[in-house]
């Protein structure tokens, strides 16, 4: 009898993805990845990784699948950037990956993006920074994912092995809007000011977080979430606070000169805002003077 497929297949093997991986490995469980550049001939992709607890730093490498052969897979891990995604799931088509494998999606931000395989999205608050030389783990978060991946039995055993804080959430949409609410706030104003994220705790930023998270609560409850700003508001800044060492995933972005997620973040909500009637003027400030400063 044929063994069940069971390595996992990671998609962006970037600051978010080598966390996984990590912690993957160190759950002792199969793991490939598939790198944007096909056909460098390397067996391995390599990096370094500092652990927050251990605060070591260790090689790791993860296999590189043979991309003609995904039957061993059971399971897609993407973490790249929202305006990467529909790229990878042209390739997973092209490549022919069976539409049968759960695929677990990790990036920031909406994308309006149709497929027919089965998706669950992971939520994620914790705080990685990646240079060219080592990945650090800088800011203790936590992790959600769409309740409904228990369908996958042996799946959901691997996640609780690796994952073993790993929320379960029914109600995952509100998790990714809750979330897509504090990058809405932390990740553009890190960009503008050239700070690390718990630097926005400073006075300086109060009122500007204050206003941001008030419009964002006036959008949210036009899409009907229950929202309130004093809640958004700590949580913003309770993450600002586990991951006050931390360079957003943005800031990063402009510091490696890359595309940014301005669009999935601000500008989403900027469109959501202007089909409902809502005011965001705050928003769409710090999305002017971003694209002042940023925009190429
Ligand atoms: N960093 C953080 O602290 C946090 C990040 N996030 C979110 O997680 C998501 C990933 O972010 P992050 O890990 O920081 O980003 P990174 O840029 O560090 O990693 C993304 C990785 O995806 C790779 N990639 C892009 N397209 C493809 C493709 N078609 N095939 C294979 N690989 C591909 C990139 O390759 P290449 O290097 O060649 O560009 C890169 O290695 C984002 O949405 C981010 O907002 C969420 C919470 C915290
Ligand atoms: C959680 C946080 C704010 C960590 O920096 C993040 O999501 C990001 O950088 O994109």
């Amino acid at each position: 009898m044929s063994e069940h497929p069971k390595q996992l297949l990671l998609v962006g093997a970037g600051a978010i993805g080598q966390l996984i991986a990590h912690q993957w490995q160190c759950a002792k469980l199969p793991i490939v990845t598939l790198p944007r550049s096909p056909g460098r001939h390397a067996d391995f992709f390599d990096y370094h990784f500092r652990d927050y607890q251990s605060a070591r730093t260790e090689l790791c490498r993860i296999p590189i699948i043979n991309d003609s052969d995904f039957s061993s897979i059971q399971a897609v891990f993407i973490a790249v950037k929202a305006y990467d995604l529909e790229s990878v799931f042209r390739r997973l088509d092209t490549l022919g990956v069976p539409h049968d494998r759960p695929i677990i999606c990790a990036h920031n931000g909406l994308v309006d993006l149709t497929t027919s395989r089965p998706c669950y999205t992971w939520i994620t608050t914790h705080g990685v920074t990646r240079s060219n030389r080592v990945t650090e783990h800088k800011g203790l978060g936590s992790d959600w994912i769409d309740a409904r991946i228990q369908h996958h039995q042996q799946l959901t055993e691997q996640l609780h092995t690796a994952f073993p804080k790993l929320h379960f959430d029914a109600d995952i949409k509100a998790r990714q809007w809750q979330k897509f609410c504090l990058n809405c706030v932390i990740n553009p104003l890190t960009a503008v000011n050239q700070c690390l994220n718990g630097e926005l705790l400073k006075e300086q930023y109060h009122e500007q977080r204050r206003m941001l998270v008030s419009e964002l609560v006036s959008l949210s409850q036009a899409l009907g979430y229950r929202l309130n700003t004093a809640d958004l508001l700590v949580l913003v800044e309770q993450v600002c606070e586990a991951t006050a060492e931390n360079q957003s995933s943005m800031l990063s972005d402009i510091k490696a000169n890359r595309k940014t997620e301005i669009k999935a973040l601000t500008g989403y909500a900027l469109k959501k805002a202007a089909e409902l009637g809502v005011n965001l003027p705050t928003h769409a400030a710090l999305y002017h003077q971003f694209n002042q400063l940023y925009l190429r």
